[in-house]
């Protein structure tokens, strides 16, 4: 079941209208449904089974504290990258003690914070963040927990941009280092090795890249426990991808089989970090149709949300569905580019997209739930779009449009005088 779906020519987000809620909180606006993030969450942890696992979402894709709630109140845990995703995850109700903290330029004040919340696990991601780690437990008497995220030299298939698994990233630890690493880590009296991490990149349509990434690990795991080091968890990463256009990837029942098949009888945790698998489809980005601007050569069709709403299609070139809030049969279907009010010929939507539309119409942006709202920014001084969460009937403003609305309301930057 879709829980964005036409009811009567009129897009819905699970029972509410989406034309109804865009002209309540205006435009852009960011939709989100609850019963979709739970749908997603629940699959990937089914698909675990029975094996010992902790789905970790990655916060980077969706940091709304409505969306971290949900989670924390499934018994989530979280990857991290910043203090300030720690603090989110904290202020929404996430345990800490379900956080694992990836990223590869850790501060000493936030692992010091991390390490005072008590994390699950760093990830990390060179030999001199070892050193670092180790020296900030120690002041604190502490011992961090760790895992070294090892970089497997695979190529995930996916954009150049959002591969992480290969030589030439800076993600990670090379695989060829690795025993060496562990060995140096194992030294340091303020780590505790617990795991072994990897992460190859995001939007992953082809399981076997996975597979090939997982068994170099195992690989690893087992020459390490000849050494004396024993591996208590097995973390995965995320990267499974989405359907945006024609993709089919895998299901998380199929992918988490996969890896679990390749594990044996080898007692290892599993942890998994989805992010996009379990937001993309679970949130629209809503904006009105401001002009309709034909030409022989070009049709634009200018909206009023862009760039800095939605990044994805100026930095990689993304191709996400835009459609019709109300389907319109009497209009006339015709060819545009959908651009926004951002002085930046890179802002764009969605190109030669055939569309039914005219001035006032509102138009969704699909698969925008996740790496959405948390890449948008102000360029051009522009607020932030509102985001709802709408659970069933009833939706909830969930952010406010941000400080330049009160500006606009009057007050001053400076201090008189
Ligand atoms: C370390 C790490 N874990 C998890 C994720 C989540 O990836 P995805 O959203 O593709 O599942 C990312 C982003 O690619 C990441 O860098
Ligand atoms: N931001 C990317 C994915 C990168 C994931 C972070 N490692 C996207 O929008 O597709």
């Amino acid at each position: 079941m879709d829980f964005f779906s036409y009811q009567n020519e009129h897009l819905h987000a699970e029972q509410c209208s989406v034309a109804d809620l865009a002209s309540t909180y205006g435009t852009p606006l960011y939709v989100y449904s609850r019963a979709t993030i739970e749908r997603h969450w629940k699959a990937f942890d089914k698909a675990a089974g029975e094996r010992p696992h902790l789905i970790c979402y990655a916060v980077k894709a969706n940091s709304n504290l409505a969306v971290l709630n949900i989670m924390a109140r499934m018994g989530s845990g979280f990857d991290i990258v910043s203090g300030g995703e720690l603090a989110r995850v904290i202020e929404a109700g996430g345990d800490p003690s379900k956080v694992v903290f990836s990223g590869v330029a850790k501060t000493e004040a936030e692992i010091a914070d991390a390490l005072n919340h008590g994390i699950h696990c760093f990830n990390v991601e060179s030999e001199p963040e070892l050193d670092r780690i180790s020296r900030v437990a120690q002041s604190l008497g502490k011992q961090a927990p760790i895992s070294l995220r090892i970089n497997p030299d695979i190529d995930a298939g996916t954009h150049p941009y959002i591969s992480t698994g290969l030589k030439e990233n800076k993600f990670g630890i090379a695989i060829e280092r690795a025993l060496e690493a562990y060995a140096y880590a194992a030294s340091l009296p303020g780590l505790k090795l617990v795991g072994v991490d990897c992460h190859i990149g995001s939007q992953l349509t082809e399981i076997s890249p996975f597979v090939e990434a997982i068994d170099k690990l195992l690989a690893l795991i087992d020459q390490l426990a000849e050494q004396g080091i024993v591996i208590e968890h097995l973390d995965v990463g995320g990267g499974l991808g989405v359907n945006y256009d024609d993709e089919v990837p895998p299901e998380p029942a199929d992918y988490a089989s996969a890896l679990a098949e390749r594990l044996g009888d080898r007692k290892l945790k599993l942890l998994f970090e989805p992010g996009r698998a379990i937001m993309a489809n679970a949130g629209i980005l809503v904006s009105k149709v401001e002009f309709l601007k034909m030409s022989e050569s070009k049709n634009f069709a200018i909206v009023d949300a862009a760039m800095n709403d939605l990044l994805r299609p100026a930095l990689y070139s993304a191709w996400q569905r835009i459609v019709p809030v109300i389907n319109k049969p009497e209009l006339a279907m015709a060819s545009y580019d959908v651009v926004g009010p951002v002085c930046e010929t890179g802002d764009f939507l969605g190109k030669d997209r055939e569309l039914a539309i005219e001035p006032n119409d509102y138009i969704a942006v699909r698969s925008a739930g996740a790496y959405g709202f948390t890449m948008s920014s102000n360029y051009n001084s522009r607020c932030r779009a509102a985001e709802i969460m709408v659970d069933g009937d009833k939706a909830h403003l969930v952010r406010e449009r941000e400080v330049l609305a009160s500006l606009w309301a009057g007050e001053t930057l400076l201090p008189e005088g």
